[in-house]
């Protein structure tokens, strides 16, 4: 296990921010960190990378906690705050601080520019750079000691559809190394697309800590998508046996009966069908389904305080 979290809890006066929430992160796969907004991924990444103390509990990487680690960034490599780069420094300068303070030779920077394209905008000021550019700064400084375990906070923050793409790549190339690559991002389709577990928290407490795939089958809705000329006689004919609801004019979303069922119900009532599609289950509905009573937000407004 490269990153291992036991009974970690955070409290910030009567907040508890992270409660007792215990999960590892192993090598060879990239692992999702998923919440809704306030449910602590920000707090329990930075303890891990001992930026925060814990109240209780422990986070290690590789065994040890960050701040007994010999050379914190050949242990672990991080993208927090992109925005965390002093304005008036090159890019270069920026990592050839970071190498010299580490320990890292300098003849790699020029490496990890080269890996996150900004070889041309090397000796560029920081402060000039686009969102999207500070990122791939952040990630060169996270690749610079050539770490076994990545942890990464929202990394797709700014990025353009190119970006995002190559996040994904870099991501899968990192994991398929045999580095533990951590994470979290609200993007759940591209979620999808990256991780291959995942860790689910909701109010600072473990939700979930599975596969993606079996993640997916276990927490989404299997709903059927049916068109045709009449949707309301295929409405009553449908109600007793699933649950119905509108989608456009000539459309019913149906929850509680495969297309097999909805088909023969059809045929036998002799209504006209255009359409018969089974919805593929994503993680975005997944997720949504899950958590739902985990919405700091939206549990708010339900109960009207
Ligand atoms: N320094 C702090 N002082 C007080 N409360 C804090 C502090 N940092 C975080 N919190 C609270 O702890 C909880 C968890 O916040 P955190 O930023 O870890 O969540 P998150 O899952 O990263 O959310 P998001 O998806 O919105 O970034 C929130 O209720 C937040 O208000």
């Amino acid at each position: 296990m490269m990153i291992e979290v036991r009974g970690l809890t955070k409290r910030y006066g009567r907040v508890v921010a992270v409660d007792d929430l215990s999960f590892a992160v192993r090598p060879g796969e990239v692992t999702g960190f998923l919440g809704p907004n306030g449910a602590g991924k920000s707090t329990t990444l930075r303890m891990i990378l001992g930026l925060d103390a814990a109240s209780s509990g422990t986070a290690t990487v590789g065994g040890r906690p960050y701040s007994a680690q010999p050379a914190p960034l050949r242990a672990v490599g991080a993208l927090l705050d992109a925005g965390a780069v002093l304005p008036g420094r090159t890019a270069r300068h920026h990592l050839l601080a970071l190498a010299a303070c580490n320990g890292i030779p300098g003849g790699r920077v020029a490496e990890v520019l080269a890996e996150v394209g900004l070889e041309s905008v090397a000796r560029r000021r920081a402060g000039t750079f686009s969102l999207g550019m500070r990122q791939r700064l952040g990630i060169a400084a996270a690749l610079l000691g050539d770490p076994p375990v990545l942890v990464f906070d929202e990394p797709l923050n700014g990025l353009d559809p190119e970006g995002i793409v190559w996040i994904r790549g870099l991501m899968r190339r990192m994991a398929a190394e045999g580095r533990a690559v951590l994470m979290s991002s609200h993007l759940m389709s591209e979620m999808e697309l990256t991780a291959d577990h995942l860790i689910v928290i909701g109010r600072g407490r473990l939700i979930a800590d599975t596969a993606m795939a079996a993640f997916i089958d276990a927490h989404s809705t299997r709903e059927v998508l049916v068109r045709g000329p009449r949707p309301e006689s295929l409405r009553r004919m449908l109600a007793p046996a699933a649950e119905v609801r509108a989608d456009g004019a000539d459309g019913l979303v149906v929850t509680g009966l495969d297309a097999a069922g909805i088909g023969a119900l059809a045929a036998a009532g002799g209504v006209e069908l255009h359409e018969l599609t089974p919805r593929q289950p994503s993680l975005e509905r997944a997720f949504m389904d899950l958590t739902r009573d985990a919405r700091e937000y939206h549990t708010e407004k339900e109960t009207g305080s």
